[in-house]
């Protein structure tokens, strides 16, 4: 996929979204496999690995590659970080599909982590992987001041936590089968359980290059942008996609009577608001130049996704 640059005042220069998603997906991957060798007991690294290396666009370390390169770091030094992103979404999906909140048998085009090793392991690889993604942060990072890597940490477990990731699925889950949930609950369970983990991605990498306050103050709002159009987009696609294109179920939303966007406004005007969402977003980029290109076409990745 070629996309150009099309916001305003911005040079039109066309960027390699295919080629760039594949280098830096082949390098995460790399880094991932490396992060997480095989220990005993294996059985708990069997299962963190089964999920962990299940494939996946690898969006939330890619963003925070990014955006550590926009303010002027090195991939080196994110990696560690955006190795940490992927484990706590990881951890996130292998709960979100166990039988006690969304009840999923598929994931990634694979059974979910619960069908092959059981509810037990399956709720302790997220522990495992929860923990260990903060240990791999402290542990792993070079070139960045002890102090940044604070703000990291402090920042990413905000994220995750009850003020974030977690009060997003609560919302979630005692929103089910509601059929009055107004738009500012679903902008509460999308901004946490979705948007939180993207913003720390973004922001984070960031950090760790000691961005200035104005600069994370533009990426805080791009990721908050793509955050939400990207549940916008996962909702839509919910409805529009088949099985085999999501790998996972689809239609779960409706079975299980999630109030979702188009739920609420139908798939159009929800498109249209994840595209107003992106365009915003972009927007916070327009003081970067050529520099902002990779964060830019991944904005537009965003809405242009089919998985
Ligand atoms: C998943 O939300 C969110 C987290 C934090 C795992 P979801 O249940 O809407 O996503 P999916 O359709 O991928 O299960
Ligand atoms: C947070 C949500 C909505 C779950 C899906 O996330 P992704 O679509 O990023 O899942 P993978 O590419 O990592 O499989
Ligand atoms: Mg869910
Ligand atoms: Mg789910």
């Amino acid at each position: 996929m070629v996309l150009t640059n099309d916001t305003p005042s911005q040079p039109i220069v066309a960027f390699d979204l295919t080629a760039y998603l594949r280098d830096r997906q082949q390098a995460v991957e790399a880094a991932l496999e490396r992060a997480l060798p095989l220990l005993y007991p294996e059985t708990i690294y069997e299962s963190m690995r089964y999920s962990l290396l299940a494939g996946g666009k690898r969006l939330r370390p890619i963003l925070c590659l990014a955006s550590c390169e926009l303010a002027g770091g090195t991939m080196e030094m994110a990696m560690p970080t955006a190795c940490a992103m992927e484990m706590l979404h990881t951890m996130s999906l292998i709960h979100d599909d166990l039988p006690a909140m969304d009840n999923d048998d598929y994931r990634r085009g694979k059974l979910t982590n619960h069908k092959v090793y059981g509810d037990d392991i399956a709720i302790l690889a997220g522990d495992g992987l929860l923990t260990y993604a903060f240990e791999h942060i402290a542990d792993r990072t070079q070139g960045a001041s002890g102090d940044r890597i604070l703000q990291v940490i402090v920042k990413t477990a905000r994220a995750v936590g009850a003020a974030g990731l977690v009060g997003g699925q609560v919302v979630d889950l005692l929103s089910e089968g509601k059929p009055d949930v107004d738009v500012a609950t679903l902008n509460y369970i999308h901004t946490h359980k979705t948007g939180a983990l993207l913003e720390a991605s973004v922001v984070c990498g960031a950090l760790l290059a000691g961005a200035t306050e104005t600069m994370l103050q533009h990426l805080g709002e791009y990721a908050k942008n793509i955050g939400l159009a990207f549940q916008i987009v996962d909702d839509i696609l919910d409805i529009t996609a088949t099985s085999e294109q999501l790998g996972k179920t689809s239609g779960k939303d409706l079975q299980a009577q999630k109030v979702t966007y188009p739920s609420l406004w139908g798939i159009e005007k929800s498109r249209e608001e994840s595209k107003r969402l992106i365009r915003q977003a972009k927007a916070q980029l327009q003081d970067y130049g050529d520099a902002a290109q990779p964060l830019l076409a991944l904005a537009d990745f965003i809405t242009a996704r089919s998985y």
